[in-house]
């Protein structure tokens, strides 16, 4: 069916890692020494300020930002010992991205932005498309597959994301502020389908977000201060949001 994601070695110790990291822009320090390690299968919150560095963070584990200094590495394997084509490889295969805004082609259907990754991946066309239709069910949308992305609402279209990104079956999926177009309700609903699904499959999730909400549903929360990681908690800032959101699902 899919192009298998890539091996990987054991389901022990380290998948995701960032070890010292730092990373500037011109004369503004984004990343000042971050680490932070995710197991296979956790689901980590990265919460922190407004421009305390947690989607520079998020970038550099995803290797679209190369460190100015220390490394991020997949599986123990650091990134930037990696040639360009690999990396285009891992992305391709081990790792999903759901974002804000802007991963949809809108002018492409439903099933078209789900099945492209997978023709990507030389996935058959018919395969392709059976496999984009049982996401988009998963995902509770499969009558949405026929139509433009850009014609469906701000939930819809984040919830053909979350199928896109599942439908590789990634070993990662990182996530940057996944519901904050959303009102709560509909981000609540996303979030839960995002780390339910990804649960069932094994799916390391790591999410950039402000809201305690969403951070609920992460196994740990790391939160980012002035470019590092200042703490790395079990339990989410807000208790009673927790427990809210919990609830509402
Ligand atoms: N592409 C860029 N060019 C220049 N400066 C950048 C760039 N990306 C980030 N920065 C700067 O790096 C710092 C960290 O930004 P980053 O986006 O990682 O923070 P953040 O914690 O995700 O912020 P927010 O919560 O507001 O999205 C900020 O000072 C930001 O202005």
């Amino acid at each position: 069916m899919n192009i298998p994601a890539v091996s990987v070695s054991t389901g022990r110790g380290s998948l995701v890692e960032a070890r010292g990291i730092q990373k500037s822009f011109g004369q503004t320090p984004a990343l000042r020494g971050a680490s932070l390690t995710v197991p296979q299968g956790e689901i980590v919150a990265i919460m922190g300020p407004s421009g305390s560095g947690k989607s520079t963070l998020l970038h550099c584990l995803a290797g679209i930002y190369t460190p100015d200094q220390g490394e991020a590495l997949f599986d123990g394997r650091p990134l930037n010992a990696m040639s360009e084509a690999e990396r285009t490889r891992l992305r391709r295969t081990a790792f999903g991205f759901v974002f804000q805004f802007g991963q949809l082609v809108p002018e492409l259907t439903a099933a078209d932005n789900v099945a492209l990754p997978l023709l990507l991946n030389r996935t058959k066309r018919k395969v392709a498309y059976k496999t984009a239709d049982t996401w988009l069910d998963k995902l509770g949308i499969g009558d949405k597959g026929g139509r433009r992305t850009g014609e469906l609402s701000g939930g819809e279209a984040q919830r053909v994301a979350v199928a896109r990104a599942l439908a590789l079956a990634p070993n990662v999926i990182f996530a940057d502020e996944p519901t904050g177009s959303l009102d709560s309700l509909t981000g609540e609903k996303v979030m839960d389908l995002l780390t339910g699904l990804a649960r069932e499959q094994g799916t390391t999730v790591i999410v950039v977000t402000h809201d305690a909400r969403v951070a609920a549903y992460a196994d740990r929360v790391a939160l980012v201060r002035d470019g590092i990681v200042s703490s790395i908690d079990l339990s989410v800032p807000d208790a009673s949001a927790a427990a809210a959101a919990k609830g509402a699902v």
